[in-house]
């Protein structure tokens, strides 16, 4: 059995409540972890410490290639321990050992890019109007940035905030979900052996609406990131108004895959598969509404039917499992009211729907990959973020069609389509209005490129470049170099 505690200021510490969470393993039920339950008052512990790091320590004045460097280092530690991290990942989460070992390789190389990243903004010279002055722009760090995440990919949403922040000169008080907290307290472990300072990467553990919204609403805090589901990212902005903190939001999706009649066939059908099964539909970005021209409907069905019929479900460990379970009790049953819902509102069920018979699944929180045909757009599983291993099936007849149906949601996460044509190509590439955008692949993301919402699919970018700008204030620095008196008020 692990048992973990939390990481203030240099220390291990237990909740000042002393209450402990158990961690359950989704593929069997099965406590594999006891960590620290933290408060509110655990957080405003952890926040002070952060403060002080940033006020009176030297972190956001060591020179930023020396920052980086450390992060740097933060990932070689991460590409040495890969494949414990990744069995912590499987663990806590039920995703396939392989798709864990992916996402450690994703963090290791985030890790060394902002590293790398660091030290490139040598600030910017302004051509000043004015004659003999300066004008400079230069980035500074924000300061302390709380940093919540979700549980879907525990590791990788932490590091995306945590990577940059650390480049960047922050201090920062990490959130992990209170059902995946494994892998950020291990990364905790290995920032603490390359030798942060104290205070400068801290770890609380507990409920969101404790440890979180502490977060959100302290006037300590300058900056709060959040990766989750938009109500609570809503909460999480009403609470940073408090003392205009700025706010990063990574929120939810409902992602259009849209497949034209001159498609490549076979890949396409491949994508939709990898769009939607992979973590088991748990995925902010999952191409869970598929939309198909009306030619190759009947076609895409069939061999979609084939296809989803032969995907193995079961324990992440197993080599032969692709779809491992979904997170969570309450998850399993909000994905079912999905199911019904739709079937009430007139879906055709054509696979799924219904939990594993299998013996050796029924310990675990799984569900049969499921499609549904016959969808239209104001359907509630068309409109809204469904998280699971659910296909819904929209036939259109034209382009204009498929772009207004596509962007017809409050969301703005992602969305593909694929075609031969170049100048559908680009027409659909400006018409639909998402962050991402992919034509002819589906679900790529990586570091060097921005990852952010429309709508209310988020606020702000992480990753490239612009994800290291989220941490840095622009300050303008005019000099004039020959100043003389205005007299404006007599001499
Ligand atoms: N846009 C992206 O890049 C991205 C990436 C991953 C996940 N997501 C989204 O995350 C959601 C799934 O994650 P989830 O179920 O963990 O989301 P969630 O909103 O329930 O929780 C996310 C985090 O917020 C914390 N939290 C809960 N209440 C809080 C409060 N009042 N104040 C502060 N923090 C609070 C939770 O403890 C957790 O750490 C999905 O909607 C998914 O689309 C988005
Ligand atoms: C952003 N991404 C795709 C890594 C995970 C979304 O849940």
């Amino acid at each position: 059995m692990i048992e973990k505690r939390m990481y203030v200021d240099g220390q291990w510490v237990d909740a000042r409540s002393g209450k402990t969470r158990s961690i359950i393993n989704p593929a069997n039920q099965e406590v594999i972890a006891e960590v620290a339950e933290g408060g509110r008052e655990d957080s405003r512990v952890a926040i002070a410490a952060a403060r002080r790091a940033f006020d009176q320590g030297d972190w956001p004045r060591t020179p930023a290639n020396e920052r980086g460097a450390l992060v740097y280092r933060l990932g070689e530690l991460v590409a040495r321990e890969r494949e414990e991290l990744a069995r912590l990942e499987t663990l806590d989460t039920g995703k396939t050992l392989e798709e864990s070992r992916w996402d450690m390789d994703d963090i290791a190389g985030i890790f060394k890019y902002y590293g790398g990243l660091a030290d490139k903004d040598g600030g910017e010279s302004i051509a000043s109007p004015v004659p003999d002055s300066s004008s400079t722009l230069v980035r500074e760090p924000v300061g302390v940035c709380g940093q919540i995440s979700p549980w879907n990919y525990p590791l990788l949403q932490a590091s995306w905030k945590m990577a940059p922040a650390l480049a960047a000169g922050c201090t920062i008080v990490m959130k992990p979900s209170e059902i995946t907290p494994l892998t950020t307290i291990r990364i905790t472990e290995l920032a603490q052996e390359a030798g942060f300072p104290a205070g400068v990467v801290n770890t609380v553990l507990g409920e969101g609406a404790e440890v979180g919204a502490e977060l959100a609403e302290s006037p300590q805090v300058d900056l709060i990131s959040f990766t989750g589901g938009i109500t609570t990212g809503k909460q999480v902005m009403r609470a940073a108004s408090g003392n205009v903190k700025k706010v990063a939001l990574e929120l939810g999706g409902k992602n259009p895959n849209i497949i034209f009649a001159d498609a490549d066939f076979d890949t396409a059908l491949d994508y939709v598969l990898n769009g939607v099964f992979f973590h088991a539909g748990q995925i902010c970005s999952a191409g869970a509404r598929v939309m198909v021209e009306e030619p190759l409907h009947d076609r895409l069905v069939e061999a979609l039917a084939q296809r989803i019929k032969r995907i193995v479900v079961g324990d992440g460990f197993n080599p032969d499992s692709r779809m491992g379970p979904l997170i969570s009790a309450e998850h399993r049953d909000k994905v079912e009211r999905y199911v019904e819902v739709a079937q009430r509102e007139g879906a055709n069920l054509v696979l799924g729907g219904r939990r594993p018979e299998a013996d050796h699944l029924q310990d675990g929180f799984y569900y049969e990959p499921t499609l549904f045909t016959g969808c239209s757009n104001d359907m509630k599983i068309v409109q809204e973020e469904v998280f699971g291993p659910v296909i819904t099936i929209e036939k259109f007849s034209t382009e204009d069609e498929a772009v207004a149906r596509a962007n017809s949601t409050i969301y703005g996460l992602s969305a593909g389509f694929w075609t031969r044509d170049p100048d559908r190509i680009q027409r659909m590439s400006r018409a639909l209005r998402f962050g991402t955008v992919w034509v002819n692949d589906f679900n790529v993301y990586f570091t060097q490129a921005p990852w952010g919402g429309y709508k209310q699919s988020g606020l702000g970018r992480e990753l490239g470049k612009m994800g290291l700008e989220e941490y840095t204030e622009v300050k303008h620095v005019y000099q004039n170099f020959n100043a003389k008196p205005l007299n404006w008020f007599g001499a």
